[in-house]
């Protein structure tokens, strides 16, 4: 790796803004990812955080703005993004062993059942690096959703990526997962270099180890360490509704974050819409973070 390249971020986004019909996710979002760096995406359900991560995957075209990956254009099936989609677990009967899910980030469905001394070889060191050597035969449909979780961590590193994109990947983990899920994805971005957009709806299990918080909202946003970001002056200013943000026994909470559906911001927002917010005090939620 150049120079250059080592300090060329793994993602930008320029003026990027995200509309459904008449609803706008985000507006003029800037954002550099650095190699190495680790940001946690948050916000109310339906903030947007998920689309965020299908339009840098290719999957949703930006309605304005711009959006590169290692400064190439997004596109779809970009081998360099590597992706843990949100956790579903494998059904029960499922044939597929936890070595042939790792696998699948190396070829797709094309692994097959004879691979390649090498390809075995490289979903061992895969199986190895996400602590999954002891269960590389079992079913996934028998394993516990930490062990599926890593696997799929395993299975997007496969590419080598430069970018990780993590929706949800602590969701239903207990505490001791959680913690494990994301220290492996620390040491690995520390490691290897690659970036992170880690959505979560609870940024505690990863205080810790985050950069920046990228914070979505009611169609706009805010960038920061956390500590900037996550205070109630900010956040009520961001929602645009009395938020109050509450610190107890090292864990944050947010209390009275409007519905997201509701956007005091959205410039495309107009009162015959569903999308009006009408700022009752009994339609609110506590958002742990
Ligand atoms: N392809 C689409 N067409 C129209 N609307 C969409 C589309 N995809 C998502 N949406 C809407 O965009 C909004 C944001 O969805 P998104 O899944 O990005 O939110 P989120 O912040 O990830 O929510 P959650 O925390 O609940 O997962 C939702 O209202 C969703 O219904």
């Amino acid at each position: 790796m150049t120079d250059a390249q080592a300090r060329q971020p793994v993602l930008s986004l320029r003026g990027a803004t995200l509309r459904f019909d008449r609803r706008t996710l985000w507006q003029g979002l800037d954002l550099d990812v650095a190699p190495g760096e680790f940001i946690a995406v948050l916000g109310a359900n339906g903030s947007g955080k998920t689309s965020l991560l299908r339009t840098i995957l290719g999957q949703h075209p930006l309605s304005s703005g711009e959006a590169l990956v290692a400064g190439e254009p997004v596109t779809a099936g970009n081998p360099r993004i590597g992706y843990v989609p949100q956790q579903k677990l494998a059904d029960e009967g499922t044939p597929l062993r936890a070595r042939d899910l790792v696998g699948l980030g190396i070829d797709g469905g094309t692994f097959g059942f004879w691979p390649s001394r090498s390809k075995r070889a490289r979903v061992d060191r895969l199986l190895a690096d996400v602590g999954a050597t002891d269960y590389a035969e079992v079913p996934v449909s028998t394993l516990s959703g930490g062990e599926q979780q890593r696997l799929r961590v395993g299975q997007a590193l496969a590419s080598d990526p430069v970018l990780l994109l993590a929706d949800e990947p602590l969701a239903s983990l207990d505490l001791t997962n959680q913690r494990a899920v994301s220290e492996l994805i620390d040491r690995h971005r520390r490691e290897r270099g690659f970036g992170v957009l880690f959505v979560t709806h609870d940024v505690n299990p990863v205080l810790p180890i985050v950069d920046r918080v990228l914070y979505l909202a009611g169609g706009r946003f805010r960038i920061g360490a956390p500590d900037e970001v996550l205070r109630s002056e900010v956040l009520t200013e961001l929602y645009g509704s009395p938020v109050d943000v509450i610190r107890a026994r090292g864990r944050i909470i947010v209390v009275g974050t409007p519905d997201a559906g509701h956007a005091p911001h959205d410039e495309h927002h107009d009162a015959g819409h569903e999308d009006v917010c009408d700022h009752n005090p009994e339609d609110t939620e506590a958002v742990v973070l």
